[in-house]
């Protein structure tokens, strides 16, 4: 578990970041969303210490961070930043390895974590382990910096803005690997994001920044349904809240028995994947794969309409 506790710092007597406190359980995804200078990434830094607070604390697992030393702490902590920040001149399986090769782990373990990362990831170790960042795409050298960051199990994982450089399509890819990955792995995962959709998407919760404070934290479905401030319902968007919804439910939930024609959905698609495939195709329902059920755009459009 990470505890925030009134963490505040403060650029020339002005807060930054103003008195935040939060816990984060382990093995989740928490996001920290809001505007450009909200405070987001001062926060994030001031967990791994690359910025000191002016007070407050953070305990992890119970001890505080201001305990041990940056360099150690920073060891526990996997950093992931916008542009993947490999070194150009070692190959994939080097960059993967360097925590746990700092932290002094056998040759062998480490190249078995290498293989495993990669593997989790969709790269197939023959091909890729020993390519230099240059020789890999924008996608596959971003994958490469977020296994890097994953490499030593870390105790948590902070990533500022990871997807901010991919093209919209990818991202969404990523972001799917990056839920799944972390959902095999168990690992805790602080991500840094303007993207309200992003967030929705990734996270088990949801943190609002506005000028420096906290200003909701909540799940999913709580920051959308009840938005706490008009900035929250603003960053939410209002217009878009039915649509909103429908990506946090999927098609097995409206699954219905009678006929549909046409290509299947997957059961864990969801429901605003569904209304697109309805609208894109111009059909009425969907069969939904596995089962002799469908899903219709009918009851898609109620249950959006239900919580509009
Ligand atoms: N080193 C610094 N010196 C002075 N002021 C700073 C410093 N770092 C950040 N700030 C100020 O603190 C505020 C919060 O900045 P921060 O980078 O945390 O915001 P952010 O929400 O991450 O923004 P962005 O999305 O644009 O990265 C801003 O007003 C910024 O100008």
């Amino acid at each position: 578990m990470i505890e925030i506790d009134r963490l505040t710092r403060l650029y020339d007597g002005k807060p930054a970041c103003d008195a935040v406190s939060m816990t984060i359980e382990t093995g989740t995804i928490t996001a920290i969303v809001g505007t450009s200078g909200s405070g987001k990434t001062t926060l994030l830094r001031m967990i791994n210490r690359l910025v000191e607070p002016s007070s407050g604390e953070v305990r992890i697992n119970g001890t505080p961070t201001h305990s041990e030393k940056p360099h150690l702490l920073r060891r526990r902590i996997g950093y992931a930043i916008q542009g993947h920040g490999l070194f150009p001149h070692h190959t994939v399986g080097r960059n993967i390895g360097a925590v746990p090769r700092l932290l002094g782990w056998p040759k062998d373990r480490i190249a078995a974590r290498v293989d495993e990362l990669l593997t989790l990831f969709s790269m197939d170790p023959s091909e890729f382990r020993d390519r230099f960042p240059a020789e890999l795409s924008g996608g596959q050298q971003q994958r490469v910096g977020v296994a890097r960051a994953l490499a030593s199990r870390p105790d948590l994982l902070l990533m500022d803005e990871p997807f901010g450089a991919l093209d919209p399509i990818i991202r969404t890819r990523a972001q799917d690997d990056l839920r799944q990955i972390q959902r095999h792995l168990g690992s805790t995962i602080l991500i840094v994001t303007h993207d309200m959709d992003e967030a929705i998407r990734l996270a088990d919760r949801i943190a609002v920044m506005d000028a420096g404070k906290l200003v909701q934290y909540g799940t999913p479905a709580e920051i959308i349904a009840h938005p706490a401030t008009p900035f929250v319902a603003e960053m939410v968007g209002e217009a878009d809240r039915p649509l909103r919804l429908l990506a946090l439910l999927q098609v097995s939930e409206l699954a219905e028995s009678g006929p549909a024609d046409g290509p299947e959905i997957a059961p864990d698609a969801t429901l605003r994947d569904a209304l697109s495939a309805c609208l894109w195709s111009g059909r009425e329902s969907l069969p939904v794969r596995g089962t002799t059920q469908r899903v219709t755009l009918e009851a898609i459009r109620s249950r959006a309409g239900a919580h509009a």
